[in-house]
């Protein structure tokens, strides 16, 4: 696997020094890092945990990462499957459990270069959708690693729409099993992570025939490939669908089922039974099934999808204190590109948006932890809003992610368009996450369609239960609103209670807006569905418009927890300030539409936000404790000195 040129690595003795800008950028500090430190990572014990991981992998060199952008694909999968099995052995070793907080460390560190990820997310959908024998039975196979698992749901032709799954699962009373089919090319299971060459087992979702009736999308565990000798089982075609434009070490593959029988138990029952005779027993919802999903897009907000965005701002924030390039006046020394204020623009309100990402994802587990085990005892009352948030969320929070991680590659000039800076990978994965676990206009869709019910529950006779029954995330649409912005002075915008009354403000007429717009149609005459399509793109507005106000808000209530650390609390407040004026800054049609602002207002905001940036430039938080910067842009930046 050698290369002929001199191959940037940490072997080099220069690349173990700490450059003398970034040290000199770490004694201005006005906080505590280390307090911040253990605050993102929910206390001090936590920073311990995830530093002696961290320690284990680096000092590792089977966990070495030096020769990625080397390998070829076949290589780059190898190098994956070798360091989960080796993780997993360590795990074994020093007692680290499925769930613990170690290896939920080790995935975030690794992003991407462990395989085998979708074993995960099959057990999540296990404990979700399976009855407690069903996971007692399964569950310790996958945690052992005597199966390997996959969540294979996503067909040839349909992703999106999973009423139009094609896979049937046909019950045969007489031998009591389960017939698993792809009757036409476009049912082919198509994209399952870890597919394609390494598992064994896959939870198939396909739509359940018994008793004479199509009974929507169920869960069963298929058998894949032999235990003995890893080969296709009978009736199944399996393989990889070829190169991706990232995700290169991950097999994601296809599965034509051709007749396959499965034992009745194999079919989750948590929400469904089939009984022996093949009488259907409804225990939950028509969408019970798509309890996975939500679970799943809730996980990947902080396990996957923000660490991707931290890292990106970690690699481009520390590399803009020590790239200079041209003079800030004439006969200068060459000037640190952060301090032009266009490079601070670019890059600290990606800063602050993970910030605010960290916590709204926070809070949503938070809200997803309090309902989930109500939702696992059939009590759905809680589900529709979780659905709607993690729904929403997940395409704001993915959306935004990809555009600030490219945002950060180009900020990073010609070293960002190098594989070897760590970027161009962060935003090649990033960007799938705005695909996988839901494409992310259906999903916003699903919030706008939750919107429009609670608005129109909202207008019910004031005081009602029906009114008072509204869920805590759009409470908002009875509160009292404020016809114009009262504030007046760059300092007045830089009170928390001004900005979220003004994306509450906004978000409410949007709301208003898309469901006046979709009754107008409909009493015009268009049918519902016709209505409907037809102000999607006003729904999709409010929807955004709602998400926004939400992370908004849910920043500010993480700054009112801080009140016993002042001076780590002034240091979020102004990246909650940035995050909060850069969304209206970047949406300012929608705040001067009613006049709530006025273009004199709007420029009051401007400046507010431009006063921000040389504040937080100073105290710029280098410290998101990813040591993405050491693992990539160092090491490249001095092999380039090195050879001047
Ligand atoms: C380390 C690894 C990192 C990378 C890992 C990547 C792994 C990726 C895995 C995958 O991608 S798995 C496949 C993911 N696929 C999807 O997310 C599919 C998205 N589509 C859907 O969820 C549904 O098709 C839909 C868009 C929601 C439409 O569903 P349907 O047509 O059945 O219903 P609707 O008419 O829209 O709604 C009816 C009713 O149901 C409610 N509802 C819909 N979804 C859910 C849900 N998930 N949970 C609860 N309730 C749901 C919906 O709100 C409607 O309610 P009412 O308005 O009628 O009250
Ligand atoms: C890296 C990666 C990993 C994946 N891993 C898995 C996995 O492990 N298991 C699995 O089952 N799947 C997996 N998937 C598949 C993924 O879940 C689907 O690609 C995703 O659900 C989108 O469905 P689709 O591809 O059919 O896109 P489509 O739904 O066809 O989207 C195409 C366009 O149609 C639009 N559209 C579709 N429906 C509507 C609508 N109702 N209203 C308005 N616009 C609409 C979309 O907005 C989009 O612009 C993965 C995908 C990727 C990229």
């Amino acid at each position: 696997m050698g290369s002929p040129v001199h191959r940037v690595s940490m072997g080099d003795p220069w690349s173990r020094r700490v450059h003398p800008d970034i040290g000199s950028e770490r004694s201005t500090r006005s906080f505590d890092v280390e307090r911040l430190t253990n605050i993102l990572d929910g206390g001090a014990q936590n920073t311990a945990v995830r530093r002696k991981v961290e320690s284990i992998i680096h000092s590792d060199p089977v966990f070495s990462l030096k020769d990625n952008y080397f390998m070829s694909q076949n290589e780059r999968y190898e190098a994956s499957v070798q360091k989960k099995f080796h993780i997993q052995m360590i795990a074994q070793r020093l007692g680290w459990l499925e769930d613990s907080r170690e290896l939920y460390y080790a995935a975030r560190i690794f992003s991407g270069d462990l395989a085998l990820g979708l074993q995960h997310i099959f057990l999540k959908a296990l404990r979700s959708l399976g009855s407690e024998e069903q996971i007692a039975k399964w569950a310790p196979l996958c945690n052992t690693f005597q199966i390997i698992a996959t969540y294979a749901q996503t067909e040839l032709g349909h992703g999106t729409y999973l009423q139009g799954l094609e896979t049937e699962a046909t019950y045969d009373a007489d031998t009591q099993e389960f017939v698993l089919h792809s009757p036409k090319i476009t049912a082919i299971k198509w994209w399952p992570g870890d597919l394609g060459r390494s598992a064994t087992h896959a939870l198939v979702q396909a739509q359940l025939i018994c008793s004479g009736a199509r009974r929507g999308m169920h869960a069963f565990i298929v058998p894949i490939r032999s235990l003995q000798d890893h080969t296709p089982l009978p009736g199944i075609t399996v393989g990889d669908i070829g190169p991706k434009m990232g995700f290169e070490q991950t097999d994601n593959g296809f599965l034509r089922l051709d007749h396959v029988r499965v034992p009745r138990e194999n079919m989750l029952s948590r929400f469904a039974q089939v009984l022996p005779d093949g009488t259907y027993i409804k225990l939950g919802t028509a969408q019970s099934n798509y309890l996975s999903m939500v679970v799943t897009r809730v996980e990947l907000l902080l396990g996957e999808i923000i660490p991707l965005l931290q890292k990106a701002c970690v690699i481009a924030i520390r590399y803009s204190v020590i790239r200079r390039q041209s003079q800030l006046r004439p006969g200068d020394p060459e000037a640190k590109i952060l301090d032009y204020q266009t490079q601070q623009q670019k890059l600290l309100p990606q800063l602050a948006m993970a910030y605010a990402f960290h916590f709204l994802a926070t809070n949503l587990l938070e809200f997803f932890h309090h309902s989930y085990n109500a939702i696992l005892n059939r009590d759905f009352s809680l589900l529709p809003e979780l659905h709607a948030l993690s729904s929403g969320v997940k395409a704001m929070v993915s959306d935004f992610c990809t555009q600030g991680a490219e945002l950060c590659r180009r900020a990073c000039g010609g070293h960002g368009y190098s594989k070897l800076s760590g970027l161009p990978s962060l935003v090649t994965r990033v960007t799938a996450s705005c695909t996988y676990e839901g494409e992310n206009t259906v999903l916003y869709l699903q919030m706008a369609r939750f919107l429009v019910k609670s608005y129109l529950q909202s207008q019910a006779s004031p005081g009602s239960t029906s009114q008072r029954s509204l869920p805590q995330s759009v409470a908002y649409l009875t509160a009292p609103d404020l016809a114009r912005c009262p504030a007046r002075r760059a300092a007045d915008f830089l009170h928390p209670e001004v900005y979220t009354r003004a994306w509450a403000h906004v978000a409410v007429r949007l709301i208003k807006d898309s469901v006046h717009h979709l009754q107008t149609l409909q009493q015009s005459g268009a049918d519902q569905h016709e209505a409907w399509n037809q102000t999607t793109v006003i729904h999709l507005q409010a929807a955004k418009a709602h998400c926004y106000y939400v992370s908004v808000k849910s920043f500010t209530e993480a700054l009112e927890r801080l009140e016993n650390e002042p001076s780590i609390q002034q240091a979020l407040k102004r990246l909650c300030d940035l995050y909060a004026l850069h969304g209206i800054l970047s949406n300012a049609g929608d705040f001067l539409h009613d006049d709530f602002l006025s273009g004199a207002q709007v420029d009051v905001v401007r400046t507010a936000y431009l006063d921000l940036l040389p504040l937080i430039r100073s105290k710029t938080l280098l410290n998101w404790g990813n040591p993405a910067y050491e693992k990539y842009i160092r090491p490249l930046l001095q092999s380039w000195r090195a050879k001047l």
